[in-house]
């Protein structure tokens, strides 16, 4: 993902970030409101229940007492136990005793036998036959309820069945089964409460919140308007909009702080790694006197997603600094591997110096990295130099026991930028090396009368009395290569032979640079 697009999803996800919790906290007070009020009308209705449920009991305890009388029926006894059994139960206006489908006499005394028995609405489990709606004669306009078992009847004022105390604004409804409206308080809408019955227990319907309890043969429904939530609403916004400003803040942070950090040199670079975004081009390595091509060092570079090359100098500080080198190193070798095993097989003559870091000279863990990435290539070991800095030496005696160890696999080792730290010619005798490449700033100076200029000549003549191969680096000019050819310089490197190229290239390039045998 390059610079831009990474801007333009991290603008994107802190923009998410501030969104999203906010509305989910908006969403979750309204969420959570709804549903304690939903508990709250589900109370009410639950209560309506549980009052119709002692009010249906008290009226069939009665008729069941009324029912063990065994006197006369409708004697002066028989009509002064139904009145006392009416008034003391609460719930019961009247009681009435039936023959033959009429009504023969009542709580209040004998009756013209004109009143016939009601049809019952529903039976309950325990043989009690509920009219939910019906006209006493002694009462004309007020509807009541009439519970009968066997010959006795009871009328409930069904106000009794709701008799329960609700906040303000809450409207509350006692049906039976079927929908029949068998009391109501503040007045709800007979229509809606039909439609919410039949649907599940809990809910808004258009701009009402409604709550049902189930009891043995009735249903109540506790009902408000939406508006009645909105306090509550308010309360709960105030408690969950900290908490969801607080998840915006620290996704806003954690999307600026990831940003950064893939963005900075050193995230883009750990991306590049994983990604393996690293190529190797091979800058031809010619012996001076034939201008033959005898090998190549490998140069990584880092192709950029956009195609772009970005030059080792530049990112080969941080990547040791980071511990990224290692990685690296282990791509190149593969990359080595990759582009050059045909040729590398083909002419045993051609060698490719890979660079080491300071950490792979020190540790030794290359080593095995590359016999395995030769493992069944064809390719033999001493193809393969291993170049590493005077910096890679510093610590003498890990190098010493890795330069034995690569030297007895196979590959040459050899001491590259000779000259710009402080080896001295001793500290060089303590290492086994194969070759030396001298560095570009002291081949400048040939042909030109700087201070520097007379050094060359003795690094010359050091490598030769330690009877290393010489490599001269950065050669530019044919004076230069002219000179490092008098004084026995064997090999060189560097412009005027050849830039580093892709390997397609190179493969060309060794080709028709090479002598025919
Ligand atoms: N640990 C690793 N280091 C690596 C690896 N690949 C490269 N490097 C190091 O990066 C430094 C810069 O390398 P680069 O930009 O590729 O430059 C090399 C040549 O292009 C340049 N050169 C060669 N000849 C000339 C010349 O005639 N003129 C001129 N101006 N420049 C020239 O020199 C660089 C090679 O230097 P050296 O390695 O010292 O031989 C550089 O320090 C690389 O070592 C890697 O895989 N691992």
């Amino acid at each position: 993902m390059d610079r831009s697009r990474i801007i333009v999803t991290a603008v994107v996800l802190a923009l998410l970030g501030a969104i999203v919790p906010i509305a989910a906290m908006v969403h979750l007070s309204w969420i959570q409101a709804v549903q304690k009020e939903h508990k709250r009308l589900q109370l009410f209705a639950s209560r309506a229940i549980a009052r119709a449920d002692i009010s249906r009991g008290d009226a069939t305890a009665a008729l069941l007492q009324i029912d063990q009388f065994t006197g006369i029926r409708c004697s002066a006894d028989h009509i002064a136990r139904m009145r006392q059994l009416t008034i003391n139960t609460r719930s019961t206006e009247e009681m009435g005793y039936f023959e033959n489908g009429l009504l023969k006499c009542s709580s209040w005394g004998l009756t013209e036998g004109r009143v016939a028995q009601t049809v019952p609405d529903f039976t309950t489990r325990d043989g009690i036959a509920v009219t939910a709606r019906m006209q006493p004669v002694m009462s004309e306009g007020h509807l009541l309820m009439a519970l009968r078992y066997k010959d006795h009847n009871v009328l409930v004022d069904p106000v009794r069945f709701v008799d329960v105390i609700v906040d303000p604004g809450v409207q509350l409804a006692l049906t039976t089964e079927t929908g029949i409206l068998l009391g109501a308080l503040n007045g709800p809408d007979p229509a809606r409460i039909e439609k919410i019955i039949a649907g599940p227990d809990e809910g808004i319907d258009d701009d009402l919140l409604f709550a049902t309890a189930r009891g043995t043969g009735w249903i109540a429904v506790a009902a408000e308007p939406k508006s009645q939530i909105l306090d509550s609403v308010r309360q709960q916004r105030l408690l969950l909009l900290p908490l969801g400003a607080f998840m915006a803040a620290f996704i806003i942070g954690m999307v600026v702080w990831l940003s950064r950090r893939r963005l900075s040199p050193l995230g883009e670079l750990q991306i590049a790694v994983r990604k393996r975004e690293f190529i190797v081009h091979y800058q031809p390595i010619v012996e001076l006197r034939t201008g033959n091509c005898i090998g190549a060092e490998a140069l990584v570079r880092w192709k950029r997603p956009n195609g772009s090359l970005v030059r080792p100098d530049l990112f080969i500080p941080l990547a040791e600094e980071s511990g990224l080198i290692t990685a690296i190193t282990d791509q190149v070798i593969a990359l080595v591997v990759f582009d050059l095993n045909r040729l590398l097989v083909a002419d045993r003559s051609i060698h490719i110096a890979i660079n080491l870091s300071a950490t792979d000279v020190s540790t030794a863990r290359v080593l095995p990295v590359i016999e395995k990435a030769l493992q069944h290539t064809g390719i033999e070991p001493q193809q393969i130099w291993l170049e590493a800095t005077e910096r890679g030496f510093v610590d003498i005696n890990s190098a010493r026991s890795t330069v034995v160890r690569a030297r007895e696999l196979g590959h040459a080792v050899v001491i590259d930028d000779f000259g710009t730290g402080y080896s001295s010619l001793s500290y060089l005798e303590g290492l086994p090396l194969d070759a030396l490449k001298i560095d570009k700033s002291f081949i400048d100076t040939i042909s030109t009368n700087s201070a520097t200029s007379s050094v060359t000549p003795h690094i010359i003549g050091m490598a030769k009395t330690l009877k290393l191969k010489i490599v001269a680096e950065g050669v530019e000019t044919q004076a230069q290569a002219d000179y490092l050819v008098e004084h026995d310089v064997e090999y060189g490197q560097g412009w005027l032979f050849a830039r580093p190229m892709p390997a397609a290239e190179f493969i060309a390039y060794c080709r028709q640079a090479k002598a025919p045998a």
